[in-house]
């Protein structure tokens, strides 16, 4: 038997809500190539100069009105899931940051302390879709320490799920109950990229957003494509709840910046719902597994107070799967099916 280890791989939060730490995460964030895509000295000035001073203090703000006693909801939730995961195997499980802590290398030196002679880790990105600024950079940061500090086990990575059954089931069993009261509509709500990112991800350099309706054109762009994977996991979700065509819409939320992002924008359609009729609403973001700062502060008080303020009556905010049994289980399963590298990023 192959002597496993897991590590389930999230973005990371700041290590608290003080200005200093919420500084030094969003640099190293925004600092990253593959989120701030600019030549470094531009991305540098960019970053350090204007974004990170202004962003920090409001950031930390924001983090302050969601945080837990325990610590940030996304790590608090992570080490949750981690827990529930370890309950169904003897090898150990981890959990890792591509920002923050706690760092690979702190998860890998954990997973061989318990098993001094591991042989391969299996790596959980906690992202259902795959974007450049997500599930690309956490597995290539996962990699490149892998190599630098020459860890001889290898490092198997599970490759997005955005349309597996497991998961559509997890989403679809985590939203049914809210479905028993009365709405309008369930808003599916995920973070945006820039469109930059979709043209530079498609490797065909002729189809995406370019063909016409192109998420529907079938491509080998698909593979790395976030906006054809959100449109199928909506698609996939809806259609196991049996929600008919004008129950339900798909945004994009947290836009950073001024180039154009992924559209229609989460807050410029809760300001315009109400006005269409939607007065009942239910919001789902199915582009996190944890609950995080853009979930509980960006669409639960934010993007609620912009609904009601626009005439909106009642706002319902659907958690993330966190630790819901379905997707423990999930989890769980692709774990023990999985040892096949099929993503090569
Ligand atoms: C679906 C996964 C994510 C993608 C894709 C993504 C792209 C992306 N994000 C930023 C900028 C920020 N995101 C921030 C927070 C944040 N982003 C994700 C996930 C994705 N981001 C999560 C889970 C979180 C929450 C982290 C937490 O601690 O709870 C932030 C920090 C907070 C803030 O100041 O708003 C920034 C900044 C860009 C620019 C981008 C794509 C280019
Ligand atoms: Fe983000
Ligand atoms: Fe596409």
């Amino acid at each position: 038997m192959t002597k496993k280890g897991i590590v389930l791989v999230n973005l990371g939060s700041p290590d608290s809500t003080e200005v200093k730490d919420v500084r030094r995460y969003l640099d190293e964030f925004l600092m990253d190539e593959r989120v701030i895509d600019k030549p470094y000295i531009l991305r540098a000035l960019l970053v350090k100069g204007i974004i990170v001073p202004f962003r920090a203090p409001k950031s930390a703000a924001a983090y302050k009105s969601i945080w837990w006693k325990e610590g940030s909801p996304l790590i608090v939730l992570s080490k949750q899931l981690q827990d529930a995961v370890q309950k169904n195997f003897d090898m150990p499980v981890e959990i890792a940051m591509r920002y923050g802590n706690p760092s690979p290398k702190v998860a890998y030196d954990k997973l061989l302390q318990q098993v001094p002679d591991l042989e391969e880790v299996i790596m959980l990105p906690l992202y259902p879709h795959y974007a450049m600024s997500s599930y690309e950079t956490a597995v290539l940061y996962m990699k490149e320490v892998h190599k630098k500090y020459n860890y001889r086990f290898k490092l198997t990575t599970i490759e997005p799920y955005y349309k597996n059954t497991d998961y559509i089931n997890a989403l679809a069993e985590s939203i049914k109950p809210y479905l028993q009261q009365d709405f309008d509509k369930i808003l599916f709500s995920y973070h945006g990229v820039p469109e930059r990112h979709i043209y530079k991800g498609d490797i065909t350099k002729q189809h995406c957003l370019k063909v016409s309706d192109c998420c529907h054109v079938d491509s080998p762009a698909h593979n790395q494509c976030y906006r054809h994977q959100t449109f199928i996991t909506t698609e996939l979700v809806a259609a196991k709840l049996a929600l008919p065509r004008e129950k339900f819409e798909q945004t994009f939320q947290s836009r950073l910046g001024r180039d154009p992002w992924l559209t229609p924008y989460t807050a410029k359609r809760l300001e315009e719902l109400p006005a269409e009729g939607v007065k009942k609403l239910l919001v789902a973001c199915p582009a996190f597994v944890s609950d995080c700062l853009e979930t509980l502060e960006e669409i639960a008080e934010e993007g609620k107070e912009i609904f009601l303020h626009a005439g909106g009556e009642s706002f319902t905010m659907i958690p993330c799967l966190n630790t819901h049994p379905f997707w423990v289980n999930a989890v769980v399963k692709w774990i023990k099916e999985y040892a096949v590298e099929t993503i090569d990023v």
